[in-house]
């Protein structure tokens, strides 16, 4: 059943699903987009040229992987916008400057100067009043055990045989981030509140609580 009309969600909509990594996103984006009747835009794992080679050499590979998504990204919110939205987007633009970037920068993997070309490049095309935010960033949270036991069954070579410590500093870095984000409003999930593998219909309340949210949200933009 198409749950928009039901919950009266705008055909417009773009929702981004943010979270750290193995948490949930794509599994979230799928359920969504089929519920909503929406298109989806996914970042490149498999076809994306340097990954494998990132999770090799941090310090070698990062600057090329920031500038490599920034441009991927970049290219799909333009897609995006020629649709005139529906959209369900796995993993926001924010997460690469405010998480990755940022992280590779002050553990030292990311050299300063590649660092400050980064960031300056992101907030000229993205923190600009041209750029269209989201119209609701759908945050993904749960335990780093969870965390930890997805990203092992999933089973991604690279991330197997990358330092715990990596995803640990991710997820404290996450919680931090969402904290004080406030480019778009934000709905929390935790991922124990629902099970979309075990369930299809655990997607309904969800859809519920975005038509909720998003209905709030807009009478808040009126007063
Ligand atoms: N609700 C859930 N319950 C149990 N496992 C899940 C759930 N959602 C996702 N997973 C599993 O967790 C792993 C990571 O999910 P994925 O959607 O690929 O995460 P992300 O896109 O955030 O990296 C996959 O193996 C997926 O099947
Ligand atoms: N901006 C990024 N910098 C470094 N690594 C990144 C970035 N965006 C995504 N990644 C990595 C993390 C994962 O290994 C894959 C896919 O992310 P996922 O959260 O599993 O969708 O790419």
């Amino acid at each position: 059943m198409n749950l928009r009309k039901k919950y009266d969600i705008p055909s417009s909509s773009v929702i981004t699903i943010a979270g750290t990594v193995g948490i949930g996103k794509s599994t979230m984006t799928n359920a969504l987009a089929n519920a909503l009747n929406f298109r989806t835009s996914f970042e490149k794992v498999d076809t994306n040229p340097y990954l494998d080679k990132f999770y090799e050499d941090f310090d070698r590979w990062s600057f090329h992987l920031q500038i490599y998504f920034l441009a991927e990204r970049f290219k799909e919110q333009k897609r995006i916008f020629e649709y005139g939205g529906g959209f369900i987007q796995d993993r926001s633009i924010y997460e690469d400057t405010g998480i990755f970037a940022k992280m590779h920068y002050e553990k030292g993997t990311m050299n300063p100067t590649d660092y400050e070309t980064y960031t300056s490049l992101f907030d000229a095309m993205v923190m600009t009043p041209y750029f269209p935010h989201p119209d609701l960033l759908i945050y993904l949270e749960g335990s780093l055990d969870d965390i930890l036991s997805r990203i092992k069954v999933r089973g991604r070579p690279m991330e197997q045989q990358t330092p715990i410590e990596y995803w640990t500093e991710m997820h404290r870095r996450y919680e931090n981030w969402i904290n004080q984000f406030n480019a778009c409003p934000v709905l929390r999930l935790n991922i124990n509140e629902y099970d979309l593998i075990q369930s299809e219909e655990s997607i309904e309340p969800i859809v519920e609580r975005i038509s909720t949210f998003l209905n709030q949200t807009k009478k808040l933009r009126r007063l």
